[in-house]
């Protein structure tokens, strides 16, 4: 479980950006962040996985108390918790799998990138989770070569095989067509489903997040103004996120 207590972030010298932030939740839950642009959804994913520094406020993980706890708190977000951004970054000329083997460089050992050798095991592992995504045909297929689709599935492949149990997605479906953007969404459901896993996605189209999201936080100057169970949004909080 996830608990932001008071949550606030000003830029040193410039503006507050996040005002008072609290909200839990819970395994298993998948949650979507809404709002007009500017309004802080990057900035709260950021704070989320401690790449950057909180103002104030109270952050525990599983009990916790990550802040307090310096570098073993970190140590615990970057091992559990994965970034999914719009445009994942992966090596072009190596195949999906290699690509889901070998991780980022903040999952992975800079010996293991560099020579890219891997387990049985790993290999295993990574294709019981390509299969998990839909990818199991394009395995072998160089990540230049694949859609935008088949490169955020090779990244939520990569985050789950390297033990994360929380995903923080900065707009993963933005620029995708409709069909790519549904099983994508589709996919991550499934995993807070199945695997217990958290998902706190950054939803451009409120309509995607009224459609998957178990709760949705909505965000308004760095406030946060809506924070309900997953359903179709009112109009008068459709106004507050304006
Ligand atoms: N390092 C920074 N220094 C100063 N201001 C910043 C910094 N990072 C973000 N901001 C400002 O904080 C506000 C929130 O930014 P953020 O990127 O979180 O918005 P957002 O809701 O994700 O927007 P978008 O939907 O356009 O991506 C914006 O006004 C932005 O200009």
């Amino acid at each position: 479980m996830i608990k932001v207590s008071h949550l606030t972030k000003k830029i040193p010298g410039g503006p507050k950006i996040l005002h008072d932030i609290s909200f839990d939740v819970q395994h298993g839950e998948f949650v979507a962040v809404v709002g007009a642009s500017g309004s802080g959804k990057t900035m709260l994913l950021k704070c989320l996985g401690l790449k950057e520094r909180w103002t104030s406020g109270e952050y525990f993980v599983q009990g916790d108390d990550v802040l307090k706890q310096g570098w073993t708190g970190r140590r615990k977000i970057r091992r559990e918790f994965a970034i999914l951004e719009e445009k994942p970054a992966l090596s072009p000329n190596k195949s999906a799998l290699k690509n889901v083997l070998i991780g980022t460089q903040s999952q992975t050992p800079l010996w293991r990138m560099v020579t890219g050798m891997v387990r049985n095991d790993d290999y295993m592992g990574a294709m019981d989770t390509i299969e998990k995504v839909g990818l199991l045909e394009k395995a072998h297929q160089k990540a230049d070569k694949l859609s935008g689709g088949e490169r955020q599935r090779v990244a939520i492949s990569r985050a789950l095989v390297h033990g994360a149990k929380v995903l923080l997605a900065d707009e993963p479906v933005s620029g995708l067509d409709p069909h790519a953007a549904e099983q994508i969404l589709t996919d991550l459901k499934a995993l807070c489903r199945k695997q217990r896993l958290i998902v706190v996605a950054v939803l451009h189209q409120s309509e995607w997040a009224e459609r998957f999201a178990d709760r949705i936080l909505g965000l308004n100057e760095g406030r946060l103004v809506v924070d309900i169970r997953g359903r179709r949004l009112t109009h008068g909080e459709k106004l507050k996120l304006e």
